[in-house]
């Protein structure tokens, strides 16, 4: 009955609508904007759907960083904090090397998702690379490991001297090899910035090339221009604007400064090329600027960049700091870490990937380590470098898939793929947090005097500044370097030495 009564509802609705002549031309009008209003309701929930879905992490994409060395670490984690604080919804991944020290690598580890122990690839035990090899550059090659990120289906890298200023998630987008073009020869790409796809055969394939091939300027740039070659000409999508890798080079005006002033608001990411870094800066936090001490004087623009980045540094790591030694303090010598790590996460812990990025730590937390204005500046290095309790590296993965080559003779063999992996889904697991066993193959190789880096800060109430040391070897790596014929027959294994240590023993 109630449908007869539906149907003959419908009946005197269509008499009604056929029989009007008002009907007849309001009806198309009803339909089309039933149809708009249909279309953009199904236009609104789909968008609304990708949106969320982007905003929760996207946990097989990464943003990947390389520290072979405690200096470069203060690099990465400024990077870091900058991908945060523009909410980047991808993981952050940092690769490191066998010398970072532990204290650094727990506190990568609470702002990157994942701190994976890589081994050094030295162009200099490559003998088609010697012939162009520099030490400060050859090491930049390790970054040709994240190929081997085989668990994330794209990867966006970046040096550990950029910085990021807005949200650069869009670059997902793009395919391999995807960059920018290098301000010195724009027919070749720069590799402080690229889109890549990992995979065990693409990374074979590199070293391989390496070892045939070596690389026109003995680093990273020349040999992954030369082997994807066809990129100044293949595919335009494949180049990024030059606002995702805006080179700075210190007190070198910008070359073509009518593009800068045009173009340069708009920059996304800032790379900071050449010798000096910023952590190279001194800053005085009171004024919230780098000191300008005559030695290669920023120019204005550089100056800008520098104090964001020293600015976030004095913000947002130099309290990660703080919060660990004040752990350290609290955790009696030989306790064991809590799984999670060294007390509260002050920027983030390892999170699944559908945990919200975390947030910046509030600027206003108070940083000064030490308030003594007159201090030198070697007094306060022991208060971070050499705190107790951080020997346990936090989080802290060892690359699962670096396959071994014959032509890099320090490259990590391969480790089964059972070994405990992060899955993001939950904190490091007690596995991850303790001690390595045995330790890395690669650490049977000489570490190259830059690898050999540690990090003093010094800091006061007027002057903050993060200093190079060159750490000395330890009687284990000494015994290792013997080992391995690296023999110091000038200094410290210098026939008197011997004899004299000789001596003693037949006394
Ligand atoms: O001792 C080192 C040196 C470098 N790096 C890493 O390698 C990157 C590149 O090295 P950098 O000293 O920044 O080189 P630049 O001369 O500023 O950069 C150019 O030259 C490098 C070598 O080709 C390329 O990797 C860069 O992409 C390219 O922009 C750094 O940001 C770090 O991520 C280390 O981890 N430890």
């Amino acid at each position: 009955m109630r449908r007869n009564q539906v149907r003959g509802n419908t009946y005197r609705w269509e008499q009604l609508v056929h029989g009007s002549t008002v009907a007849k031309i309001v009806s198309p009008i009803v339909s089309l904007v039933v149809l708009t209003l249909v279309g953009a309701a199904t236009r609104y929930f789909t968008q609304n759907r990708r949106n969320s879905c982007f905003r929760r992490n996207v946990a097989d994409q990464a943003f990947v960083t390389l520290a072979t060395n405690d200096v470069c670490c203060q690099g990465a984690l400024v990077l870091g904090q900058s991908l945060r604080s523009h909410g980047a919804t991808r993981r952050l991944v940092v690769l490191i090397t066998p010398p970072v020290s532990h204290l650094l690598r727990a506190v990568l580890s609470r702002v990157f998702d994942e701190v994976v122990e890589v081994n050094v690839i030295n162009s200099a035990d490559c003998i088609p690379l010697a012939r162009t090899w520099t030490p400060e550059l050859g090491v930049s090659l390790t970054k040709l490991h994240c190929w081997a990120l085989t668990r994330y289906s794209k990867c966006v890298f970046l040096d550990a001297d950029t910085l990021v200023l807005s949200n650069i998630d869009e670059l997902f987008d793009r395919g391999e090899l995807s960059a920018a073009p290098d301000p010195g020869w724009p027919d070749c790409f720069n590799t402080s910035v690229f889109v890549f796809q990992p995979s065990l055969e693409t990374h074979s394939r590199l070293l391989q090339h390496a070892a045939d091939h070596g690389s026109f300027d003995g680093a990273d740039q020349g040999l992954l221009n030369s082997f994807f070659s066809s990129w100044s000409t293949a595919d335009i999508h494949k180049h990024l604007p030059f606002i995702y890798n805006l080179s700075m080079a210190y007190n070198m005006a910008y070359t073509y400064h009518p593009a800068f002033k045009q173009f340069g608001s708009a920059a996304k990411v800032v790379r900071f090329l050449g010798c000096r870094k910023p952590w190279s800066y001194k800053y005085n936090p009171q004024m919230g600027s780098v000191v300008q001490d005559g030695t290669g004087t920023a120019i204005p623009q550089q100056l800008a960049f520098l104090n964001l980045w020293w600015n976030i540094y004095h913000s947002s790591v130099l309290p990660l700091f703080e919060n660990l030694r004040n752990v350290a303090e609290h955790t009696s010598p030989g306790h064991a870490v809590p799984p999670g790590g060294l007390g509260e996460p002050c920027a983030r812990s390892v999170s699944g990937p559908t945990e919200p990025p975390p947030t910046e730590v509030p600027p206003e937390k108070p940083v000064v380590v030490e308030e003594t204005p007159s201090c030198p500046k070697e007094c306060h290095q022991e208060d971070v470098t050499g705190g107790p309790a951080t020997g346990t590296p936090a989080g802290v993965l060892r690359d699962p898939i670096s396959p071994p080559s014959p032509q890099f003779s320090d490259v990590t063999e391969a480790e089964t793929p059972s070994q405990p992996v992060d899955n993001g889904e939950s904190g490091p697991s007690e596995d991850t947090l303790a001690p390595r066993q045995a330790p890395p193959a690669e650490a049977t190789r000489e570490p190259a005097p830059r690898d050999m880096l540690e990090v003093g800060l010094a800091v006061s109430v007027s002057a903050m500044s993060i200093e190079e040391k060159v750490r000395e070897p330890s009687p284990e790596e000494e015994r290792r370097k013997w080992e391995d014929g690296h023999i110091d027959y000038l200094g410290r294994d210098g026939f008197a030495r011997i004899q004299a240590k000789l001596d003693r023993f037949l006394q």
